[in-house]
């Protein structure tokens, strides 16, 4: 796939750019006059006139002289060109999500199999069910890759209480943890417990618990103490316990399940992963493990194949599985199964459709949001996860968007669905929010037919949010498992979904990128989005007034936008806190837009930002004076730190920024960006004898952490920013 460089010609400050350089995007066919003729028509009588403390886009309650002036410099001209996208068109990896098989076949205990059948509503199995229940069964070690929204969850549930339940002496709560399952995040936590807790129905002895960051430790301890059978818990929080809890033992532990493993044996959980592997080992070496993502990476693998005993690799995307083994169709592989390269091409659901646009930086905001109106407005049960780089820039637009695209009058205007004003619900989601708000969001938004909810990364692992429609990447992942968690929120389990990223001109090639992992993504031209102003009269120009909607043109289309932003930056520039607020939000981006890994460096660097276009996405009218000295400071500070990964100071911040978002909340004052001492380094509380850094899964064989780094850095393409 080649997309064309793009020329960028235009990397001055916008205040005042060169006239010859000042070109107009010519996607639109506009005459070059138009955007003048839109600022007289909206200048006038109405300077300064857009200050009421709800921002607003009404749409038939606002008199049209009350439109605001349009200071905005042109959002339309001064643009890079749009490169043209040459997609390959690249085949993608694909799985078969259902069997005919049913749960009976599997010789599970009835009681499980009606729970299954009635409880859970399920008959048959999923393709990486099938594979993996019975190979758990029989005692295996096991790495389990399939795709996103495939049921990976019950692969491993349904083994462990299968096996628990069957226990020749009874489970008594007081033996403490019979199995662990570690999950990246709080939310996964929470939904996993939730899963076991149903599966557990008909086995009332045998009892689940989770641990998270942001519950009270205390009354976990005190669950603790009473005993909890099955333990579903984040790294940190577990961490925590095993600090400072007396009562915490794995000495009966038969299980351990690495969900998302690729994240989890990630390097920022690096320091938690070893104190719970050297606490778990010390008093138990006999146990099951089992490892499973949509992506594990080969460095997982390779982690896996020193540290997991004669494990099965069950891959259901493997193709070429019958020819590796002919006479075994059970679809079992002893590791590896696969090599590198094969190991970075990921499944994608078949049923989801994936596409890309490419905007200009001044035009991001308005694209994004006429396509949350387009969607979500105009059309009827659309459930839209948003992704954002940091817990800032969700905090931003979520506000921006709520004071501003909301309606307050709920009287909808031509052109409108007679429901439209009231069919936006906005949500947000984010490492920064307190436990309580955080989960009841995570409940609302799982339960909502609709609405957007904004969110971090924090919501891109295994969360089953039912029925998604879209997904929509404002900042571009920093990885191709990234990307492929995000999307994977939506077309679970055999239903439709669809997913957009948003590209700046300069950032146009990690398309090609994408086709290198075998992702397949198809153009929506950005005036294909913006048309749905046509639709919504809030936005209508003054000198259209008189016209019916249907009359709409590309002319008017570009000064519908231009409306838009000028209510985004009248309700910016309503007050200086509000500028601040701004420029904090662009400084955040700015530094997560520093934190993209080497090797995409060269699509998304700071450098080739510009800051006037940028600032404009964050409704200000200018580049801002200081922080454009203060980006540059960060940026000189990035420039000298060519990996993430490597050693410095400022790796160690961007991990503790990132640990943030998945931290235990547990720490004093939860400065959710606060710097820990590492275990060991001055300051550090001393760790206990038992619980050195030695990790190791068992079976005797000790792991060389940091020579597993290195190979997890290879392949961990994950950027570490929140
Ligand atoms: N056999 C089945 N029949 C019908 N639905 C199922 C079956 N197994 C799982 N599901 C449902 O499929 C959805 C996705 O399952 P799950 O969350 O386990 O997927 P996953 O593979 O872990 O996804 P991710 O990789 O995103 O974490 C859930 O709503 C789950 O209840």
């Amino acid at each position: 796939m080649q997309a064309k460089a793009t020329k960028r010609k235009h990397q001055a400050s916008s205040e005042a750019p060169p006239a010859k350089r000042r070109n107009e995007t010519s996607f639109l066919p506009a005459k070059k006059t138009s955007v003048k003729e839109t600022q007289r028509t909206f200048k006038g009588n109405t300077q300064k006139t857009f200050s009421p403390k709800k921002h607003s886009v009404c749409p038939s309650d606002r008199n049209q002289e009350e439109r605001p002036c349009i200071k905005t410099s042109s959002l339309f001209k001064n643009n890079p060109d749009i490169p043209e996208l040459h997609r390959p068109v690249v085949k993608q990896v694909q799985e078969k999500v259902f069997t005919s098989a049913a749960f009976h076949e599997l010789g599970l205990h009835p009681h499980l199999i009606s729970t299954i059948n009635t409880v859970l509503k399920m008959s048959s199995m999923t393709s990486v069910q099938k594979q993996s229940i019975p190979v758990l069964l029989e005692g295996r070690d096991a790495l389990v890759r399939s795709q996103t929204g495939s049921g990976k969850t019950l692969a491993y549930c349904i083994p462990v209480v299968q096996s628990l339940q069957a226990m020749k002496s009874k489970i008594q709560r007081s033996d403490g943890p019979y199995a662990l399952v570690l999950v990246p995040t709080r939310e996964l936590a929470l939904q996993s417990f939730d899963t076991v807790q149903k599966l557990l129905k008909p086995f009332t002895w045998i009892v689940p618990g989770v641990l998270m960051g942001g519950e009270k430790r205390k009354s976990e301890k005190a669950r603790l103490r009473k005993g909890i059978n099955i333990l579903i818990s984040t790294p940190g929080r577990l961490v925590d316990h095993i600090k400072s809890t007396k009562n915490i033992h794995f000495s009966r532990l038969r299980w351990l399940v690495f969900d998302e493993a690729d994240r989890i044996l990630d390097l920022g959980f690096e320091r938690d992963i070893t104190v719970i592997l050297n606490a778990v080992n010390a008093e138990c070496q006999k146990r099951q493990n089992v490892l499973l993502s949509a992506t594990l990476t080969e460095g997982v693998t390779r982690l896996a194949d020193i540290s997991l005993h004669d494990p099965v690799s069950i891959s259901v995307l493997d193709k070429s599985h019958d020819q590796l083994n002919p006479k075994d169709k059970a679809v079992r592989e002893v590791c590896p199964p696969r090599t590198g390269d094969e190991l970075d091409n990921f499944a994608i659901p078949e049923s989801l459709e994936q596409h890309v646009t490419v905007v200009p930086s001044k035009l991001r905001l308005v694209c994004l949001a006429a396509f949350i109106l387009q969607k979500c407005k105009f059309e009827k049960d659309q459930k839209m996860v948003v992704f954002f780089s940091s817990c800032e820039l969700v905090e931003f637009h979520y506000s921006l968007f709520l004071q501003t695209l909301l309606s307050s009058s709920g009287a909808p205007a031509s052109g409108q669905l007679p429901s439209a004003s009231t069919r936006l619900k906005f949500l947000r989601l984010h490492g920064n929010m307190e436990q309580e708000e955080r989960t009841a969001v995570f409940q609302e938004f799982s339960h909502s037919r609709r609405g957007v909810l904004l969110c971090t990364d924090v919501a891109a692992r295994g969360l089953d949010l039912p029925q998604v429609t879209w997904i929509v990447q404002y900042n571009a992942p920093s990885s191709p498992a990234e990307y492929i968690h995000r999307i994977g929120r939506t077309a679970r389990i055999g239903c439709h979904g669809s997913s957009l990223l948003i590209l700046a001109p300069s950032e146009a090639e990690y398309v090609n990128s994408l086709a290198s992992h075998k992702i397949n993504v198809s153009e929506m031209k950005m005036e294909d989005i913006l048309c749905v102003l046509a639709r919504d009269d809030c936005f209508k120009g003054k000198r259209w007034g008189a016209q019916k909607s249907h009359a709409v043109g590309p002319q008017e289309i570009r000064e519908r936008a231009t409306v838009l932003q000028t209510v985004f930056e009248d309700y910016v520039h309503s007050s200086e806190r509000r500028v601040s607020w701004a420029k904090k939000a662009l400084q955040s981006f700015i530094q997560a837009y520093a934190t993209y890994p080497r090797e995409l460096k060269h699509i998304f660097h700071v450098r080739s930002l510009h800051l006037g276009h940028v600032a404009k996405s964050f409704g200000l009218r200018d580049a801002p004076r200081n922080l454009s000295a203060l980006t540059r400071k960060k940026r000189k500070a990035h420039l000298k730190r060519p990996d993430l990964h490597k050693k410095t100071q400022s790796k160690h911040s961007l991990t503790e920024i990132l640990r943030s978002e998945y931290s235990s909340g547990i720490e004093p004052g939860v400065a959710k960006v606060k710097k820990q001492n590492a275990p060991g380094e001055p300051g550090s509380r001393p760790l206990r004898p038992s619980l050195q850094p030695t990790p190791c899964f068992g079976h005797g064989k000790t792991l060389k952490w940091r020579k597993t780094q290195k190979a997890l850095q290879q392949d961990s393409k994950t950027s570490q920013k929140v």
